[in-house]
Order: C-alpha cells, then structure tokens, then sequence
C-alpha cells in the first residue's frame, strides 16, 4: 500500500499534496491513506494543487467543499487536513525569502516576533509562483499573511524591472476588499509593511473625492492599491489611465472573499477578473469558505491552485479561546440583562487586572440607535456626558462608581455606537476612537454596532462579543464573534435569542456553543424587573432613561426588526409572519407603545408569507388607527388573529407591568416578557408569570394569539 501511494502522491515542498489526475474517489482514498500511513510530515498542513486542466473547474470547486459547512459531504472531497501537531511558532528572523527592509518594518514597527500559523503557512512557502485560495479562523493574522507575499513579490518584480515602481507608472498589487474600512486597515497595515522600501500605498474607496486619488495614482507611486469592488471597477471603466496601469498589474487579491460575495459583489469580482492581464497571481483569501466561494473559484483561479487550510478537520471556524453560550430572552428582558452581562464581565476582567473592551451587535441600525441609547444611560453612574457627545453619538464616559451595589470607583465607561447609516468621516472617527480605547483595569469600552462591524475589522484586545439577536447570513455569526479572542488572546461570546430566534442554532451545528447555565429563567426574570441584587439600582436610572424615549425611536426599531426576520426568515426556520410579529411584539410592550402601522412595503412581504394573517393585519391597521398613547383600553389593536373580543385583546394595559404611572396591579401580568413596572406597586401585575413564561398559545387576551400553538414554549 505504502509503495503504491508514494508513486501516486508527489509530496511538493512543505507537505503539498499534488494531485495529478486522480479521479476524487480514488484521490480520497490516497489522501486518507496518505494520512494513516503518517507520510505527510504532520505538522504541514495539506494544500492540494489540482493539476490537471481537465474539469479544472469542477475540481477547483469540489476541493473548496472542505468547509465545515459542507461537513455531509466531506467524503467525497479529495483532501482533508488531519488535525496536525500545535503549530509551533516560528521567528519572522529565519524567514530567508523575506526581504531585509520587510523583516525591519514586521520587528521595529509591527512588533511581530513569531508569525501566526496561517502566516507561516504562507511566507515559508516563498516564493510563491502560483494562485493561493487560504482559509484561516478569524483574527488569525491573514492582512499580513497576505501583504508580505504581495511585499516580496513586488521586490522580486521591482529587481527583474526597476522602472516598473516609478510614480504613475503602473498599479503593483491590487487588493479588492468588501468594505471602506477595511480597506483603511489593509492600507494601514501595508504602510507599516512597506515603510523601509519607501513605496507607497493608496486606496480607492466610495465616500471619498475620486479626484484626489485619481490625483495620486498619477503622481505617487502605486506599489499596493487597495480599494472596495465599486470604486475599482469605475476607475477601471471610466478612467484610461487607471486602467492602464491596473492593466499591468501583476497580483491581484481578494481578501474577505466571502464577505465580498455576500455583499453581492460578484459581478465586479467576476469584472475585475475580465480586466486583469492573464499573467497574473491571484491570492483569495476568507475565513469561510462556502458555496458562494465554491461557485466564483473557477472564475477568479484560471489555472490550478492550492488552498492552504488552516482551519483542521473536525475544527470550527471558531477559536477555542472564546466560550460562546446563548442565552434565551425576549426584548422586554435584553436591558438590565446586557447590564447585567457586562457587569460580569467587567468584574472578571477586574478580577484578573485587565480592562474590558465589548463590541455589541443588534441586527438593525435603528435598533443599535435604541440599545446605544439606553445601554449608555443604564451603564452610567454619575456619568458626565462627554464634551464631544454629540460627535460620539451616545458615548458617555462614566467616572466615577459605577461597580455593583456602588462598590467600586474610579471607573470609565464608554460607548459608542457605530453603523452604516453614518456619514464615512464619522464612522472612521468613532471607529479609531474605539480601537484606541485603553484596556486597563478600571476602563470600559463599549461599541454598539451593526453587521458592518461584523467582518474583517480589527479592534484589538476586544474582550467580548454580545450579539443581540441573529446575524444578516449564517457565517456572520463566526465574523461577528472574530472580533474577540484575536491573535490568540482569549475572549467571551454570547448571543441572546429570543423564542424564535433560537431556531439559528441550527445553523451553529458545527460551533461549540452552549445555553448558558447561569442565566436561567427565574435570574432573566427577576433581572428584568430589576429585583436581582445586581440590577436593583439600575431601576432608578432605567426610569430615566426612558423616560424621555421618543415613540417613533422604539416604533422605528420594532418595524425595522420585523423587516429584518421577514428579510432573513430562512436562518430561523421560516416562521410565519404572525410568529414575527409576535416574537418582536414585546419590545413595544416593555414601552407600553401601541402597535404602529407596518409599511406597505413589509406588510407585502409578510402577506407572502402569510396572507390570512396580512389580510387580519391590515383590517387591524384600520380599526386600531386613532389610538393613543395612554390610552387604557386598547382593545382592538388590529393584529389579534383569534382575539374577537376588542377589550380583552389588549384589555387593561395598566396590568402590564410596564405601564407608566400605573397603580392598577390588576391581575394578568401578561406575558412572560419580563418587566419593570414604573410606579407600580401591584404584585399582582406578575402574578401567574411563572406559569405563562414564554406561552403563546395560551394566552386568551394575546392579541398575536398563535391559538394551539406550542403553550408554554420556553
Ligand atoms: N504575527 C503576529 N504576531 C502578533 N500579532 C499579530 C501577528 N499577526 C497579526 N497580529 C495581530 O492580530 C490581529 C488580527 O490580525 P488580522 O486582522 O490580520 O486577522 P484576520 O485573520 O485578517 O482577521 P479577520 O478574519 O477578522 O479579518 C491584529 O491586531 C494584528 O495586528
């Protein structure tokens, strides 16, 4: 068997598998055998380079089908990576393909000792002739696993060809990323890479004048020009001289691959591709590696290539330095809850002396406004407002006591909200100011965001990832949570899902994530009505944040969320349009805030998806329209499916729990949605609680009754 796989298998530098034109059956078979028999030198890991131009297409496709998400079909995919020996580090120092002035700049500037797993997966293979598809978890280190190989291959282009650097004369290495800032950080990095070459670096990105770089891609050297998909492919349509250059470039890279073609970019990758000179090298670089990749492969690698996969069989795409749990509650709950999650986690941090540094997704920007605002004022304890607030958005800056039960001081608290309905300027603004924010003990910060954190962006020392709700796309999941327990520190994850979201887990199969032990149902509930030691004195505080809320922001937020999960229906199972409206109801229910009208627009979409309930909906929407804010009896609300009774559907709000200025315990206490009853003093407004928690199908006076569905579903 040996003699028989050692004439098959040519083993290239470093433990590459070639393989020259096996059928995949037989290819797999050699490669497990390969394994078994020990003939790979086990800490390489496996690359397979398909050699044949025979089906390239087919082949290229069927070897990228090693992603975790395509774990069924693993058997018939050619090469897998055996879990290998730790990687053990190796010094930049011994790299002899790495130019000196590269090495000076990775020391003295970047501060890199040893290279990452993924880096040396890469630069010990130098040079590199060929195209690379490399697949690494996230925060790994893939903007330098990928610039020093563009670094050294301008060098050794540059010494065939000294002209070729000059300023205006041709585009060195052109790096296609999804997004502005991300590109920003690529430049960043790759300044920092090239400084004792003294090249240049330029980007092209929309929001910013296209004269000045137009401007500087004539008279600057072009050495690496990074830039989002649709700035490039205008440059490249509607200015000759851009493309010209561009023309002549010899590397070209996609990094964040996947996000790239989530995003929908894959006409200008599929354009860019058609204008770039067949000579050249591509690298593609992603953290996932799925269908869509699967799909663009062919196109983007017109000649074989290797995928160097860092990311072993068995593994997910997460680290295993992050403990990832979730959490079940419903949006009535999420507020002295995250309080209470990051007051934790600030202690634990405290505990071991360091600082915490917690990036915050929500799935909506008008969300992100709505939790920014009031996680901000929840968080504070004689907090001032900054001086530069209105610049910060909600930032606060606590000083003083904000430690539990007003134990300690002296602490920092700051937020800042960040997402894509903000101008660039103020993007990058708040962008750099949490990056730079310090994590030393007694500083806390805080960035609420949305999905356009979610990838790529680099926040060093981030320390925790809460993710309120689901991510737009399943792989956002693992992007999301990449933002902690990067370049090998370690990190916390948690999502919290309400009812209907749980249904994502699903597609978390392959990720070691867990319901988490502490936060049980009583805790949730006794947080949400902030009688839990560690949220008692938040009451007060929660009472003024609110109080001056503006309806439409909490309207706005609730339709912007059920837009969201009838949009991204598929990653929660499809529910019904009712279970949407249902699920999202309790946000409003905590503001005491009737039920706004739905755009015609997403009130289409939901009678896609369930047309007897939008027919409901829509007769609801005119019978509840005149009702007012205040309004004891609200009755008739419009969206009640098997409520026929007006007054009971929403029948005496002042038993809700949530109702202002309400002294009417009264008897129901509704849903299990938790709760903080302002000014009410009436225990009874919780009364049969424990019973109903999540219930749905049992509630008589539930105006999105889901009738015999799931009773108590918790
Ligand atoms: N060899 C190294 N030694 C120490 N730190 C490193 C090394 N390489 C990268 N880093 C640091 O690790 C962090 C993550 O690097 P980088 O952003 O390149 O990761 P990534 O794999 O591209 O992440 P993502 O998939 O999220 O985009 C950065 O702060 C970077 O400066």
């Amino acid at each position: 068997m040996q003699r028989f796989i050692s004439s098959a298998i040519h083993l290239g530098p470093r433990g590459l598998i070639r393989l020259p034109t096996a059928g995949y059956g037989r290819a797999a078979a050699l490669v497990s055998a390969v394994g078994k028999h020990g003939l790979l030198p086990s800490s390489k890991l496996m690359t397979v380079r398909l050699m044949s131009s025979e089906s390239l297409a087919q082949k290229q496709s069927a070897a990228l089908d090693m992603d975790s998400n395509a774990a069924s079909d693993r058997s018939v995919y050619p090469a897998e990576a055996e879990p290998t020996d730790e990687y053990v580090p190796v010094s930049f120092e011994s790299y002899t393909s790495v130019h000196e002035n590269t090495k000076k700049a990775i020391a003295r500037i970047m501060k890199f000792k040893t290279a990452s797993k993924v880096q040396d997966q890469i630069i010990s293979r130098l040079p590199i002739e060929g195209d690379i598809m490399v697949k690494a978890k996230t925060g790994t280190g893939k903007t330098a696993a990928f610039l020093v190989p563009a670094i050294e291959s301008l060098v050794r282009e540059y010494e065939q060809d000294p002209e070729r650097g000059q300023k205006g004369r041709s585009v060195g290495c052109l790096i296609i990323s999804p997004t502005r800032e991300l590109a920003k950080q690529i430049a960043s990095e790759a300044e920092k890479l090239v400084k004792f070459h003294g090249w240049n670096v330029q980007t092209l990105v929309g929001g910013e004048s296209s004269r000045a770089q137009l401007r500087n891609l004539d008279y600057r050297r072009s050495d690496i020009v990074i830039g989002t998909p649709g700035r490039v492919l205008d440059f490249l349509n509607n200015q000759p001289t851009f493309a010209q250059k561009a023309e002549k470039t010899k590397l070209l890279i996609f990094d964040e691959a996947d996000v790239l073609l989530h995003m929908g970019f894959r006409k200008e990758i599929e354009e860019i591709i058609e204008r770039s000179p067949k000579d050249r090298q591509t690298f593609l670089v992603s953290a996932t590696l799925d269908k869509k990749i699967r799909e663009i492969a062919p196109t983007v690698f017109h000649r074989g290539f290797e995928l160097i996969d860092c990311v072993e069989k068995g593994d997910a795409n997460t680290h295993h330095n992050v403990k990832q749990e979730y959490i079940q509650a419903n949006h009535a709950q999420h507020f002295p809850l995250i309080c209470d999650i990051i007051q934790s986690h600030i202690d634990r941090n405290k505990a071991d002396n360091r600082g915490s540094k917690i990036v915050m997704f929500l799935p909506t920007t008008k969300c992100a406004d709505l939790y920014a605002s009031i996680i901000g004022r929840l968080m504070k304890k004689g907090m001032e407002r900054r001086n530069d607030n209105r610049r910060q958005g909600y930032g606060f800056n606590a000083r003083g006591n904000m430690g539990r039960g007003g134990a300690s001081g002296g602490e920092t608290v700051s937020l800042t909200l960040l997402h894509g309905k903000l101008s660039q300027e103020t993007r990058s603004r708040r962008s750099d100011s949490f990056r730079n924010s310090p994590v030393t003990v007694g500083n806390t910060s805080i960035l609420v965001t949305t999905d356009v954190s979610a990838r790529g962006v680099d926040y060093p020392d981030v320390s925790m990832v809460i993710q309120v709700g689901i991510p737009s796309e399943k792989d956002a999941y693992v992007h999301r949570l990449g933002r902690t327990g990067r370049a090998g520190k370690t990190g916390e994850g948690v999502i919290l899902l309400t009812p209907l979201e749980l249904g994502f887990l699903k597609n978390l199969k392959d990720i070691p994530i867990t319901e988490s032990q502490h936060y049980t149902p009583e805790l949730i509930q006794s947080l949400s009505k902030f009688e839990a030691d560690s949220v008692k004195h938040l009451a007060s505080r929660y009472e003024s944040a609110t109080l001056n809320l503006e309806q439409e922001v909490i309207e706005d937020a609730y339709k912007s969320l059920v837009a969201f999960y009838t949009a991204k229906g598929e990653l929660i199972g499809n529910p019904r349009g009712t279970d949407i409206v249902n699920d999202m109801a309790p946000i409003l229910d905590l503001f005491d805030i009737p039920q706004p009208k739905l755009p015609a627009a997403l009130l289409s979409s939901i009678y896609g998806i369930d047309r007897k309930w939008a027919r409901s909906q829509d007769q609801g929407n005119r019978n509840s329209r005149g009702s007012s804010r205040g309004n004891g009896d609200r009755g008739n609300r419009g969206y009640s499916r098997n409520n026929s009774s007006g007054g009971s559907g929403y029948g005496d709000r002042g038993n809700r729990g949530f109702s202002r200025n309400n002294s009417d315990g009264g008897s129901r206490g509704y849903r299990g949605s938790g709760g903080f009853s302002r000014n009410n003093n009436s225990g009874g407004s919780y009364g049969d609680r424990g019973n109903r928690g999540f219930s749905r199908g049992d509630r008589d006076s539930n105006r999105f009754n889901r009738g015999s569905r799931n009773g108590g579903s918790r």
